[in-house]
């Protein structure tokens, strides 16, 4: 693998009159945590966006793991992970459940599937609730298994959408210690 993980050149978007990113450039390394700030508004969830393929690039490049975003976006897709700022459980189900049906759309193999559910539920702490519905979850719990459901296909670079918004100071640093931890797991 490339040992840039993310380069960024020249972004620009616009959504009709509105300049929603405007020549954004950086580079992520392989194996690094950044973090993308900037004021409401700015453009980070639109930049991610074009970053995960589900918007378009009007102007500009993206790579990722040393592949062109747009000549490779369907390879990308298979090598990412997204976290998005929405939520992405389903609450009636519960946190297995859940996770079986990511491992599914990721294209895991039955036995693939047998070893990393339970692997990633006692790697986050949900294994006691794994058969619990998610509705039953607190805030921190629910945004593990959503980061869960996005690393379960051993994605290279994991986005993650402002992962700990609403969460309380433990909460939040717990995210960020699993976090961490994904990170110098893949070292
Ligand atoms: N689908 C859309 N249609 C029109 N305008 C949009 C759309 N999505 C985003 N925008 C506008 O683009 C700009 C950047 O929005 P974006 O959501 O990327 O910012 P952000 O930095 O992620 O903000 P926040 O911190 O509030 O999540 C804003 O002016 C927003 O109103």
């Amino acid at each position: 693998m490339s040992e840039i993980a993310i380069r960024v050149k020249n972004l620009y978007k616009t959504f009709g009159e509105i300049p929603a990113v405007q020549d954004v450039n950086f580079e992520v390394g392989r194996g690094t945590c950044f973090g993308l700030l900037g004021p409401n508004g700015a453009g980070k969830s639109t930049t991610i966006k074009m970053m995960t393929t589900l918007l378009p690039v009007q102007q500009g490049e993206i790579e990722i793991a040393g592949y062109s975003l747009t000549q490779n976006p369907f390879r990308i897709r298979e090598m990412i992970g997204y976290v998005p700022q929405a939520l992405s459980v389903d609450g009636n189900l519960t946190g297995y459940e859940n996770l079986l049906i990511f491992a599914k759309l990721y294209g895991l193999s039955k036995k693939e599937r047998a070893e990393r559910i339970p692997e990633t539920l006692q790697m986050l702490h949900l294994d006691d609730v794994a058969e619990r519905p998610v509705k039953t979850y607190s805030g921190g719990m629910i945004r593990r298994l959503e980061i869960g459901q996005e690393i379960l296909h051993r994605p290279q670079v994991l986005f993650l959408d402002e992962p700990t918004v609403g969460l309380d100071p433990v909460a939040r640093k717990a995210v960020w210690n699993h976090i961490e931890q994904l990170r110098s797991d893949s070292e």
